[in-house]
């Protein structure tokens, strides 16, 4: 039988901050691991550093101790440029904020991630867009958007590079809770349809139960 890495597996993730003089351990030995196409929710109280391990699992930060390794390659093994381009090619992020840039418009945007990564596929992005509702409003800018748009947006452009991994960070915590639901609804089933696989932090229990597996970030561990 084939024996595929994990697509994504950390182990034993400490990181801690000193901020005003005092040592805060935020992660304190986090094993997880995400098979190709699986779907994971991450809970926990604010503050209990689920954002912290986002970063650390996207290689936007480096643990103080542990690995994590994308499709077996460890991280920390990588130069910054390395883990760049893994990102580039592997993942899409989805943050709470949206991040889109705002001197692009929503159609730029999407394609954003995706020319970057050399995979720009106009035919994608349209098909795309027109399954996230924003036919028809590819050219308008962030600020003409809503803020469910502009988080479908940020959705389009995580999904157009077609990565194997997709980590959103509380991605429908600033949105209403009807068009949470919408917006979850649709990214899950566009995640799906790509066969890829997803981690999403919330802090809604409602929205963790519609994922495969619940995790919880609890004083610096995880528990299921
Ligand atoms: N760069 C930093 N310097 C100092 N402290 C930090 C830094 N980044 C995070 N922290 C602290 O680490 C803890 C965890 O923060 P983090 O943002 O990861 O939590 P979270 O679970 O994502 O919270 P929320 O649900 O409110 O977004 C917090 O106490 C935070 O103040």
């Amino acid at each position: 039988m084939e024996n595929k890495p994990a697509l994504l597996s950390a182990r034993n993730i400490r990181r801690a901050f000193t901020s005003a003089g005092a040592r805060l351990e935020v992660l304190r030995g986090v094993d997880l691991s995400l098979r190709h196409g699986e779907s994971l929710a991450l809970t926990g109280e604010s503050g209990s550093g689920k954002s912290t391990l986002v970063h650390i699992l996207a290689g936007l930060e480096l643990p103080d101790a542990g690995e994590v390794e994308i499709e077996g390659t460890p991280l920390n093994r990588l130069s910054e440029a390395g883990r760049a381009r893994l990102r580039r090619e592997t993942i899409g992020i989805v943050f709470q904020q949206f991040n889109l840039i705002p001197s692009l418009d929503a159609g730029a945007n999407i394609a954003f991630q995706a020319r970057l990564a050399g995979r720009h596929d106009p035919d994608h992005v349209t098909r795309l867009a027109g399954r996230l509702g924003l036919a028809g409003h590819l050219h308008k800018y962030p600020e003409e958007l809503s803020g469910g748009q502009q988080q479908r947006v940020a959705i389009g452009r995580a999904l157009a590079a077609r990565p194997a991994l997709i980590l959103a960070d509380e991605p429908t915590g600033n949105l209403d809770e009807a068009t949470a639901d919408e917006v979850l609804a649709l990214m899950l089933e566009l995640v799906a349809e790509a066969g890829a696989a997803l981690l999403m932090v919330t802090h809604s229990v409602r929205l963790a139960a519609r994922l495969d597996r619940q995790l919880q970030l609890s004083r610096g561990r995880i528990f299921a």
